[in-house]
Parts: structure tokens; C-alpha cells; sequence
């Protein structure tokens, strides 16, 4: 057992952050990789014992040590890590006695590579080993920890947990692949095989042990359009640090938790392992935004970094990065800038084809449509003497939020849209005066198969009147007046003319 072994005994019991980033830093600076198995129990240990509520181990222990005195170490009582050393040493060897006990490798003794029925036998030994019915969406479900001492796992947990298994048999190949709502694997000589090892959403029958073709090819969201976050050691890291979870209740969150995972996931920033992981960027946005470190970057930097991962290693094709730009600036007050992040979280969904897979976006879609725009507004009528209201940049970004939309219905077996849509974007549409939605003028879509018509430049006399929009699908030709917003062709006929049935 490299892990634990090359673990320094010294650091233990863990007793503050400190000494937990010890850790972390030393299973990073090798020379072996970081052991994802020992990790995992560490950090799941420490979430789960300061988030149960319970008096932890060290807690008890150290209240009867003491029971004269009057000093209880409560739960939340930052010099108190409740992790010791034997209780992790104990969990690593169960987690490689179970692994090893249930995998029979002779088949495979001369494959360096793993192969997917081998895939798929380890992640049987994963699934047959969870309790039988729970809560699947409970917080605190996803480490190590939870699996070896309440046989319970999330849909991340179990996928995490097969690439661990892995890591133990000895295989180098097999890695973590997310997507923004699932998690499956990679494997193979040039990584390239994938295979699903858990399950995902509710009621849907598990596709374990099968490629994740289909589900790209069918262009669902879920998927990513095959750009998912591919993991190597480092990057699974960072993934079981981004997937820490402070809560204590749907109300309540443990600062010391909180603190944890943001000087975890800063040392993963400063290491680059998150630079590919745009998730990873928006959680540590996250918690910048509730509690600043002096000296770094601010969070909404951080947000911007994330849009930035996308579109450099991901094609674009992530939605949260976005939203986790729009919220931050909606909890700011600054509602011009979410709706253009919001639309630009648009432009990304309309290139899927919206399938039942999709519920999370759907969700995320509907809450910003119909609950958070619609507030905006509200606010925003009655502030800055509503200048919002007749702001035709802020018209089209809204313009172009709801026409991502009908894009993703476009081509999709499901609807998206229905009458629960439409009253709050008409309604916040007819906010805006037919003199500001008039500075907004629909042009033909440059992507348009047809080349568009020539466009002649306004001639000087014209310049400073604003011209009529042109008509909605295309032609016309006359360049936009530069103090109005251009509109794709193809926007204007699927806001104007849709039918909300
Ligand atoms: C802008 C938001 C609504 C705020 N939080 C968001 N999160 C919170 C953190 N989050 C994540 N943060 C880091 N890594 C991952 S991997 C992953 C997943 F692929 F879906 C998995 F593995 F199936 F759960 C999810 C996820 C999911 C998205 S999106």
C-alpha cells in the first residue's frame, strides 16, 4: 500500500487546515501519484465528521480524557481536524482489501491496459457493495469515506471510486471523465475507450459497461457534444476537492469546511489542476465571493477564467461557466452584465438537441427565465430611473438568452418551450418601449448558408437617423446604425414567430 505508507505519520492527528494541506502537498510532489484512495477517506473523513453533527472521534475521545475539566472540543472547533491516523490507515486497507479481494486479475496478467469487461467487473464491485435503497441525492455522499464506513455512494462517488479502484489494481489508463451532470470513464492505450460505471438522474435504467457514444451522438447536453473534462491523477484530485461539501443543512454551511476546500482548491490553481476544469474554477469563484482571500484574484477574475477554460479546451461547449458568471452578477445588482451572461450560457445550449437527460440545464434554464429575469426586471424598473428598461443592448441580450432557447428546442424529440415560458418573456419583453426594441435590428445570419446581400454603407446624410430594422429574415442589406444592436435573422423568426402552444 504505496499511499498510506509514503503518508508521513507525523502529520497525524490532522489537527488543523494546515496540516490537512500538508498532506495534499505531499502526495502531490510525488515521486509517486497522489493515492486518490487515501485522499479521498482524508477529506470525506473530515467533511463528514464536522457536518454529521455528532460528537466526532477525536471529539469524544478528547471529552472523556477530560471529562473532569469543563472543556468539551465542540464539532466546529477549528484546532480540532477529528481525523487520526489509524482510523484513515484502517479505511485505506479495508477500501484495498475489498478491491483486490473481489478483482481476479489472472485473465488480464498480461494486459497493461485495462479492458471493458474489466471496466465494468470493477464497477459491479462498486455497485453490488452499496446499500440496498438511500437517499442518492443526500449531501456528503461522494468520497471514500462514505462508501467504506456506509457502503453509500452519489453518481459521482461511484465513478470516482471505480477510477480509485483502479489506481489500486495498478492500472495507469483508467481515468475520470466529466461532463457538467455525469461522470464515466476513460481507459485504453490512447485513453480513448469510455464506459459508463454509474448512474445517472432519476428512474433512468444505468448504462454500465457501455460506451458513451450514443449519448454524444444524440447531441444532448449531458454529454458535452464530447468535450467532458478528461482527468489524469492531478485533475481527479481536484475533482474530489471541488466535490467537498461544507453543508450542515440546506441553511447552514461549516466554516471550517468551507476554508478547507478554498486553500485545497487554491493549491490546485496554483498547480494547474484546474486549468482544464471550468467547474473547478466556478467553485473556487464560489467561495472567493463569500469570503475573499487578501491577495488573490477576485472572484468574479475567477469567473471570467472559467469561461475562458471553456473556450479554449472545451469548444465552448460548457453552460455553467456562464451561469456561474450570470448569478455572480445578479447577486451584484449588476443585471446588464447577467443577462449578457446569460445569453452567452444561450448560445451554448442552442447548439444541443434537448433530450430527458437534460433535466439539470432545463432547471438552471427555467430559473434564470422565469424567476431571476423576471426579478431583475422588476428592480430594475424602478432603479437607476429604469435605464435598463430602455437599454437596447440589454434588449437583445434578452432577445438572444430566449432564442438559445428555442434553438435547443429546434431538432429535439422534447419540447423545451411551453405557456409557463412565454408569459414572463412576453411579459418581460413588453417591459422594454417599441422605441428601444426598434434600435434593435435583425440582420441576416452571417453563418447563413446563403451569402448574405451586399451591405451598403450608410451614407453620411443618413447617419445620424436611426433606421428601420429590417425585416426579420434576412435581406435588406442596409448596414446597422452604429448606436443599434444586430440580431441574427434567424433569432428574430424563432422569438417573433414562435408558437407557444
Ligand atoms: C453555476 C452552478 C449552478 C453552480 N454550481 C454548479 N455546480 C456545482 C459543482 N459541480 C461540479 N463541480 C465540480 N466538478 C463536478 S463533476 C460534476 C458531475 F460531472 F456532474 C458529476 F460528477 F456527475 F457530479 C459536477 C461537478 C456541478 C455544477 S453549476
Amino acid at each position: 500500500m504505496a499511499g498510506i505508507h509514503s503518508l508521513d505519520k507525523r502529520l497525524f492527528p490532522l489537527k488543523d487546515i494546515p496540516s490537512i494541506i500538508a498532506v495534499f502537498k505531499s502526495q502531490m510532489e510525488g515521486p509517486k501519484e497522489p493515492d486518490l484512495a487515501l485522499l479521498s477517506i482524508v477529506v470525506g473523513g473530515i467533511e463528514n465528521t464536522m457536518t454529521s453533527g455528532r460528537p466526532s472521534l477525536s471529539t469524544a475521545i478528547s471529552t472523556q480524557k477530560t471529562a473532569e475539566t469543563e472543556i468539551v472540543i465542540t464539532e466546529q472547533n477549528p484546532s480540532f481536524f477529528p481525523i487520526e491516523f489509524d482510523i484513515v490507515e484502517a479505511l485505506y486497507e479495508r477500501f484495498v482489501a475489498i478491491v483486490k479481494g473481489s478483482v481476479d486479475l489472472t485473465p488480464y496478467v498480461n494486459q497493461k491496459y485495462a479492458v471493458r469487461e474489466l471496466v465494468k467487473k470493477v464497477s459491479d464491485v462498486i455497485w453490488n457493495s452499496l446499500t440496498r435503497s438511500y437517499y442518492k441525492d443526500r449531501a456528503h455522499l461522494q468520497s471514500l469515506y462514505s462508501y467504506l464506513t456506509g457502503n453509500k455512494l452519489d453518481c459521482f462517488g461511484v465513478a470516482f471510486a471505480v477510477v480509485a479502484a483502479f489506481q489500486v489494481l495498478g492500472y495507469s489508463d483508467v481515468h475520470l471523465a466529466l461532463s457538467e451532470d455525469h461522470a464515466w470513464v476513460v481507459f485504453g492505450e490512447h485513453g480513448s475507450e469510455t464506459a459508463e460505471v454509474t448512474w445517472h438522474g432519476k428512474g433512468n435504467e444505468d448504462k454500465r459497461g457501455q460506451p458513451i457514444g450514443a449519448g454524444v451522438a444524440s447531441k444532448s447536453w449531458l454529454y458535452v457534444n464530447g468535450c467532458p473534462v478528461i482527468c489524469n491523477r492531478f485533475t481527479e484530485v481536484a475533482a474530489l476537492v471541488s466535490s467537498i461539501n461544507p453543508s450542515l443543512s440546506a441553511t447552514s454551511e461549516s466554516v471550517e469546511v468551507s476554508l478547507l476546500q478554498q486553500q485545497l482548491l487554491w493549491l490546485m490553481y496554483d498547480n494547474g489542476y484546474i486549468l482544464r476544469y471550468p467547474m473547478a474554477i466556478g467553485n473556487l469563484g464560489d467561495l472567493e465571493e463569500i469570503n475573499p482571500t487578501p491577495g488573490r484574484s477576485p472572484c468574479s477574475i475567477l469567473f471570467q477564467e472559467g469561461i475562458i477554460s471553456s473556450r479554449k479546451y472545451y469548444h465552448n461547449m460548457h453552460v455553467y461557466p456562464y451561469t456561474y458568471q450570470g448569478g455572480y452578477f445578479y447577486r451584484h445588482y449588476m443585471y446588464k452584465e447577467a443577462f449578457e451572461s446569460w445569453a452567452n450560457a444561450s448560445d451554448v445550449i442552442r447548439q444541443y438537441n434537448y433530450s430527458r437527460d437534460d433535466e439539470e440545464i432545463y432547471k438552471e434554464l427555467m430559473e434564470i427565465a422565469n424567476e431571476l429575469i423576471p426579478h431583475a426586471m422588476k428592480v430594475a424598473s424602478s432603479s437607476n430611473n429604469g435605464s435598463l428598461l430602455r437599454d437596447p443592448e440589454c434588449f437583445a441580450h434578452l432577445l438572444r438568452f430566449y432564442d438559445g432557447l428555442c434553438g435547443w428546442e429546434e431538432g429535439s424529440q422534447t419540447p423545451v418551450l411551453h405557456i409557463g415560458w412565454a408569459k414572463p418573456l412576453v411579459n418581460t419583453i413588453s417591459k422594454f418601449d417599441a422605441e428601444v426594441r426598434s434600435q434593435v435590428a435583425i440582420l441576416p445570419d452571417v453563418s447563413e448558408k446563403v451569402s448574405p446581400p451586399p451591405v451598403t454603407p450608410p451614407s453620411e446624410a443618413n447617419n445620424n437617423e436611426i433606421p428601420p430594422p429590417v425585416k426579420t429574415g434576412g435581406g435588406g442589406g442596409e448596414a446597422p446604425h452604429p448606436g443599434i444592436v444586430a440580431l441574427t435573422a434567424a433569432c428574430g423568426e424563432r422569438i417573433l414567430n414562435r408558437e407557444f402552444l
